[in-house]
């Protein structure tokens, strides 16, 4: 007797995700949060910047110096690692998780950004990353959707005020006064808006959301919506 063949299971459609916006805005927590729940891969681009930034202080190029972070731009060896339940990255073999988030590079990481033969080298990087993501991505930073990725299944723009970011970010940096985390947000988000070479920017398809008054979970479960209907319309 003939019997019906089984459907072979079907896994779900390969989707690349960029996730923009300013900072504090909660990227790399929904970020992660989505990719994990959905199984895909997931890139955080601002650790990418900062291990550069990391590099050049540690090995003294002046970072206000355009001319000489374009000539070292090539150097190091910036490796990501994608598991959302465990992102890693590294500078020429060695663990700079812990050290891409110090003051000093938070400090320097927007002038070290806005340098062209950075972004080129950079960019380059992330594109092979979301390229070699099997099962899709969620890519997150502030040109992801505009240069980096622009025919991204989904793009979203978060957003939130800047009070709100800065409650965020001062819940982190414990004893950290309120008004100066608000301004050294503020004047971040500036300096990387206002560069030449591919600014912070939503794109015109990109979907906006305001975090302000939403909690994380929240964000999460709008997102994760949005991408599971991405998923099935493929
Ligand atoms: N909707 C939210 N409500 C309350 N807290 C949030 C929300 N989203 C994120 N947070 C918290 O705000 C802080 C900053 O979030 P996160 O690091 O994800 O932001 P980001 O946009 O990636 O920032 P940056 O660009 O500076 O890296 C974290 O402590 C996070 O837990
Ligand atoms: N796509 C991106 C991502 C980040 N940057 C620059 O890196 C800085 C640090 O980013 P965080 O997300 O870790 O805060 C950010 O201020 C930008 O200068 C970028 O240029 N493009």
């Amino acid at each position: 007797m003939e019997t019906a063949a089984a459907a072979a299971p079907t896994s779900p459609a390969a989707v690349i995700v960029a996730i923009d916006g300013p900072s504090g805005t909660g990227k790399s927590s929904t970020s992660r949060a989505v990719a994990a729940q959905l199984g895909l891969s997931y890139l955080d681009t601002g650790a990418q910047y900062r291990a550069m930034t990391w590099w050049m202080l540690s090995n003294g190029i002046d970072v206000r110096d355009a001319a000489e972070v374009a000539t070292a731009a090539a150097k190091p060896v910036i490796v990501s690692g994608t598991d959302p339940t465990a992102p890693t990255i590294t500078v020429d073999g060695e663990d700079a998780a812990g050290p891409i988030r110090t003051q000093e590079v938070t400090s320097g990481v927007s002038a070290v950004s806005a340098v062209p033969e950075v972004r080129t080298r950079i960019t380059e990087l992330q594109r092979t990353i979301a390229a070699q993501a099997q099962g899709g991505i969620v890519v997150e930073g502030r040109d992801i959707g505009t240069t980096v990725l622009p025919d991204a299944d989904l793009k979203i723009f978060l957003t939130a005020s800047p009070e709100a970011r800065a409650a965020r970010r001062s819940g982190e940096l414990k004893g950290s006064d309120l008004a100066a985390t608000k301004e050294a947000l503020i004047r971040r988000d500036a300096a990387d808006s206002g560069r030449k070479t591919s600014p912070l920017a939503k794109a015109d398809d990109a979907c906006e959301v305001d975090t302000t008054e939403l909690t994380l979970q929240q964000v999460i479960e709008c997102v994760v919506t949005l991408v599971e209907e991405k998923r099935a319309a493929k």
